[in-house]
């Protein structure tokens, strides 16, 4: 990381070509030391301008911004040099990825409604089999062979170039990081090369923001028209409805295509899998050439993943076969179809990060194949999140589980009964068996209580978390400890 840099050495230009040296970044102005370069960004509450007057007055040189944003600070920028562009966003990620200095070689990129996560660190894992120094970057951190904290999926540009940069200082050579669509419409990874992009699927989340289908599409596209460049390989999962379309738009731009899936033009294609009680054979091709392996993964749609993820390997440049190799290995993600307890009756209880519509319909399709009795579902929505999305999480659960327990997820600043009403007028617009158990904690208890010999819970929402966020505050709770209390609870009854 550079001590300081100047202007023109980050690549701005200012309206009287005037040049100045900078002591950092910040696009807080509660953040602004002497002699940084404030970046005053259009956001999604108000434009960072209304700051660039404390910006100032705390030793800001340099103003970065749109010309929205110039005609908001009028002559309260004072000393300071104006920087314009037209997209202040994405030339603030461009500097931050002069001002950290390189990032590892090889970074690859994933986003989708759901998906990244696993994608992400399937990848990480194939490399690390085949004895590369890889990280995977996103909801659960920066993971691998080299660990580090994460508040974002997607972080913003300064905390993703000074973790890129530090993480190649460790050695690491190998990154694969999620692209949010925050992140992709904030332009927070417009700074990195990446010789690879996924696609995993498109359906219902994040309306609150994108307030559109349309928008949240739209957002998702900009990894494959702005940031892989024509010489990057898109890796598509053609068995999504939108597939199609991303083919199609990464085509347009010249990169070379990896589909994947059922779908007959894929050319990493699924060919069939057998379910078993801890996993599932798979049959693919790879250019015509049939393959066989196994996956110790629950669910169907974690074969989907690991293609992608494969393909992401194989389009940074691992040879195929090396790849495949290593698929035996693979682990589940934290909180993803998570075997977190099993009963003396047999039964297992599940822990899965499931928080959209499709992905609690998924996940409890999914685990039916690996089951021999019923399958009992606890859902919950999140506070201060997609409103839409609740009665619909409610109906995709009562639609494939042969019981519901609605609960609490993460109400934030919600009222909790408000958000399980929601939920549960979806579960009862659907019709079926449906229970409502505020207190998570007891939630569990009663789930695990209803299991016999061969059925399964599936503990969907929180996945890895380790809080329940009530207000402002996070109470410690994870999912897969108070499975294992909750199954030791009852057993000691037993
Ligand atoms: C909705 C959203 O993504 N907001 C992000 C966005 O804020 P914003 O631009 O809308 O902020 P704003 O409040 O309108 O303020 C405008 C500008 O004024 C600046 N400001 C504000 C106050 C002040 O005193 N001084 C000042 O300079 C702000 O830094 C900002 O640049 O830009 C900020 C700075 O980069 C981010 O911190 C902030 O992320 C917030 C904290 C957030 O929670 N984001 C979540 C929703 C998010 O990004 N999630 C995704 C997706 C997760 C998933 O897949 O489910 C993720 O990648 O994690
Ligand atoms: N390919 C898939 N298709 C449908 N649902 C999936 C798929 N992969 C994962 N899921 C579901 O989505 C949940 C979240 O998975 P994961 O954490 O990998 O997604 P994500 O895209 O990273 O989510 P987030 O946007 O919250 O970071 C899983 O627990 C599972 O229920
Ligand atoms: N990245 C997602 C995670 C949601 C997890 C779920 N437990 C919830 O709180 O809704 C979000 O912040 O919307
Ligand atoms: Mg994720």
């Amino acid at each position: 990381m550079a001590d300081t840099m100047t202007l023109a050495e980050l690549g701005l230009m200012t309206p009287a070509g005037r040049d100045l040296r900078l002591t950092g970044l910040s696009v807080d102005s509660r953040a602004v030391e002497p002699g940084h370069l404030f970046a005053a960004l259009p956001g999604s509450v108000i434009h960072g301008a209304a700051f660039i007057e404390a910006a100032v007055l705390r030793g800001a040189k340099a103003v970065l911004t749109d010309a929205e944003g110039a005609r908001i600070a009028g002559d309260r920028i004072g000393d300071a040099v104006l920087v314009m562009s037209d997209d202040p966003r994405q030339t603030f990620a461009r500097v931050c990825a002069l001002w950290f200095g390189p990032h590892p070689e090889t970074v690859v990129a994933v986003t989708g409604t759901n998906g990244k996560t696993s994608v992400a660190s399937f990848a990480r894992q194939i490399w690390m089999a085949l004895g590369h120094k890889a990280v995977n970057l996103g909801t659960v951190g920066v993971e691998g062979a080299w660990s580090y904290p994460l508040r974002h999926t997607t972080p913003d540009p300064i905390t993703l170039h000074r973790v890129l940069a530090q993480a190649r200082r460790e050695g690491v050579t190998h990154v694969a990081m999620e692209a949010s669509s925050h992140g992709l419409d904030q332009r927070r990874l417009d700074g990195v090369w990446l010789a690879a992009a996924g696609f995993t699927n498109f359906t219902q989340d994040h309306l609150d923001y994108h307030k559109t289908f349309e928008a949240y599409f739209e957002a998702k596209m900009r990894l494959f028209r702005s940031v892989l460049t024509e010489d990057g390989v898109a890796v598509v999962n053609l068995d999504d409805p939108k597939g199609a379309a991303v083919a199609t738009i990464a085509t347009a731009r010249g990169q070379e295509i990896i589909g994947t899936g059922q779908s007959g033009g894929a050319r990493l294609r699924l060919l069939a899998q057998r379910f078993d009680a801890t996993g599932q054979d798979i049959r693919f091709s790879w250019q015509g050439e049939v393959q066989q392996a196994r996956l110790d993964l629950i669910g169907g749609f974690q074969a989907s993943n690991v293609l992608v993820a494969a393909g992401l390997c194989i389009g940074a440049g691992e040879d195929p076969e090396a790849v495949f190799r290593t698929m035996p290995e693979l682990r589940t993600v934290r909180g993803r179809m998570q075997l977190a307890a099993r009963r003396g009756n047999g039964a297992s209880v599940f822990v899965d990060f499931a928080h959209t519509p499709d992905a609690v319909e998924t996940a409890l399709r999914a685990l039916r194949p690996h089951v021999m009795g019923r399958i009992v579902a606890i859902v919950g929505a999140g506070g201060d999140r997609d409103r839409t999305k609740r009665p619909l999480m409610g109906a995709a659960a009562v639609r494939n589980a042969d019981q519901v327990i609605v609960t609490d997820d993460n109400p934030r600043t919600e009222d909790p009964a408000s958000i399980r009403a929601a939920v549960l007028d979806g579960v009862r617009e659907a019709g079926g068996e449906v229970c409502e158990v505020g207190d998570r904690a007891e939630a569990i208890l009663r789930g695990v209580d209803a299991l016999g010999p061969g059925d399964a819970l599936l503990v969907c929402g929180k996945g890895h978390e380790t809080g329940q966020i009530v207000g402002n505050d996070i109470y410690p709770f994870d999912d897969v400890e108070q499975a294992s209390v909750s199954v030791a609870v009852l057993e000691s009854r037993a």
